[in-house]
């Protein structure tokens, strides 16, 4: 479903994070906001998921007048609505077994279990396995299978491959990138450019709660890569400066 932003203001007590963030993902594409420590990126999917209250502005969830409205929605009626959060640092229960935790998750629809498990092998391996027994590639596929078992139209993933050794990192981003190909809308926060890329072109950046799309583009062209990135325009709405 496409994901659709205006003017989004959000923040903690008396400060002010998100300064008017426009934003589209369309249906079927994967997006990645890119920005360095403290830029605003998990405030972004926070206030998306309900965590944090948008002050102004709209989210909406689903295409033109069919959209819904998720902005002031509590978290638990946003994820309803078909909205996954995969949370920086898992957040998986240390003394729940892989299988607890995909049992706890699971709500009737494509995604099943079996489904899952061909996707993420390793889990396969390891249900019996408590979350403080799974190394932090496990756990990051266990926080991916979790949010999946609840059937997203929207998976938002926040630093997945943060703290992973390379291999692993690999492995994370070859399984989201997979997802992208399922038709799923994503959007991807990360802080490495390199492992954005890995997973979709579409690439804008946040510095201090606002969002562009001109230090990617420049920064793609500087090593190498095409600058010609048409689907970087087509996220960032029209009459925001390119
Ligand atoms: N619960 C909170 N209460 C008050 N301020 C917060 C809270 N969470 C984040 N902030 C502040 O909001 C700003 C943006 O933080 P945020 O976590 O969204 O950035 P980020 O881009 O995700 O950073 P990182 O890559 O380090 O996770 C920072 O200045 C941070 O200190």
């Amino acid at each position: 479903m496409t994901l659709t932003i205006d003017g989004v203001h959000a923040g903690y007590g008396g400060g002010t994070v998100l300064h008017g963030v426009d934003l589209v993902v369309p249906e079927g594409a994967a997006l990645a906001v890119l920005g360095m420590n403290g830029a605003g990126k998990t405030t972004l999917v926070h206030t998306i998921a309900g965590l944090v209250k948008a002050r102004s502005g709209s989210i909406r969830l689903g295409d033109a007048e069919l959209a819904t409205e998720l902005a002031g929605r509590p978290a638990h009626r946003i994820a309803r609505a078909g909205v996954a959060l995969v949370p920086q640092g898992r957040r998986v229960f240390a003394s729940l077994t892989v299988a607890e935790h995909l049992a706890l998750s699971r709500r009737k629809g494509d995604w099943t279990v079996p489904r899952i498990l061909e996707l993420l092998p390793r889990l396969g391996e390891r249900l019996t396995h408590k979350g403080n027994q799974l190394s932090g590639g496990e756990a990051q596929m266990l926080a991916i299978a979790r949010a999946l078992l609840t059937q997203p139209r929207l998976l938002l993933l926040d630093e997945p491959c943060e703290g992973l050794a390379v291999d692993l990192a690999a492995r994370v981003r070859g399984v989201v990138a997979e997802l992208t190909r399922t038709g799923l809308t994503v959007l991807l926060v990360e802080q490495q450019p390199e492992h954005a890329r890995a997973v979709t072109d579409r690439l804008v950046h946040l510095a201090n709660g606002v969002l562009s799309a001109n230090d990617v583009l420049s920064a793609t062209a500087d090593d190498g890569a095409t600058a010609d990135d048409g689907a970087t325009a087509a996220v960032l709405p029209q009459g925001q400066p390119q």
